[in-house]
């Protein structure tokens, strides 16, 4: 599978807030979209999930899979992608384990088993707790099992590692870097390394503020690929 970017454009209220991002990215690729507070990272991300719509250019996969009957086995980019957002989408009620089944039953193609994915995070024994008795960093890492009890070949990372302490930015970096190694594709929005060998950059432009550290070059909005 292959994701392509060409030219794209994304707006937030009417406004610009990148233009002419391109990059192609191919099985067992990450890219990395870096830059500062309010550069579009999130919204990029948003795009290519199909969440906020294409400003300009296309954003698209191609060469999925085809399942038995002929058909894609990922027909959009939404169908083949986990969305991890800065919120966890979690219900704060429903156990961590009510959560992940639910999770499970809605995006299909069931892969880890919840018991296993929780095993895998950590939180192991704590299924049954309310989602909202969990401390911040555990809910980031339920939210991570979520990446586990469904195959989906491409993962949109928001800030992933928000929260996490050292042992678990480096159990999700082996969660990702074995993702990758099985052909799925990675785009990770961030402001922290997150340990994945060989990732792709996307450097989006810079902050409208100089107080903050950034620059002025509004006119150097769109990305730029390394
Ligand atoms: N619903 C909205 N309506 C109007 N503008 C918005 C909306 N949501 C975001 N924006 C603006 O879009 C721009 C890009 O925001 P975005 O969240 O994509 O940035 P980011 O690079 O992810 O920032 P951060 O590093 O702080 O997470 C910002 O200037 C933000 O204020």
């Amino acid at each position: 599978m292959r994701l392509i970017a060409e030219n794209l454009g994304g707006e937030r209220g009417g406004d610009t807030v990148f233009s002419s991002i391109g990059f192609v990215l191919e099985d067992g690729q990450a890219l990395l979209v870096t830059g500062p507070n309010g550069s579009g990272k999130s919204t990029l991300l948003r795009v290519i999930a199909g969440l906020l719509p294409v400003a300009e250019g296309s954003v698209r996969i191609e060469g999925v899979a085809k399942i038995e009957d002929g058909g894609e086995a990922f027909p959009s980019i939404a169908s083949a992608c986990h969305y991890l957002g800065h919120q966890n989408a979690m219900k704060p009620v429903l156990s961590v384990a009510e959560n992940l089944r639910f999770w499970r039953d809605f995006n299909g193609d069931g892969h880890a088993d919840v018991e296993e994915a929780l095993e895998t995070v950590g939180l192991g024994g704590i299924g049954h707790l309310p989602f909202g008795y969990l401390s911040t960093g555990q809910r980031r890492r339920a939210a991570i099992a979520k990446l586990l009890v469904s195959r989906r070949p491409l993962w949109l990372l928001d800030e992933p590692t928000a929260g996490l302490d050292k042992a678990s930015e480096g159990g999700f970096a082996q969660l990702m870097g074995k993702h990758c190694a099985e052909g799925g594709i990675i785009v990770a929005a961030t402001h922290l390394p997150l340990g994945l060998d060989g990732a792709k950059e996307l450097r989006m432009g810079a902050s409208p503020s100089p107080l903050w550290g950034g620059s002025i070059r509004e006119a150097e909005r769109g990305g730029g690929l390394e």
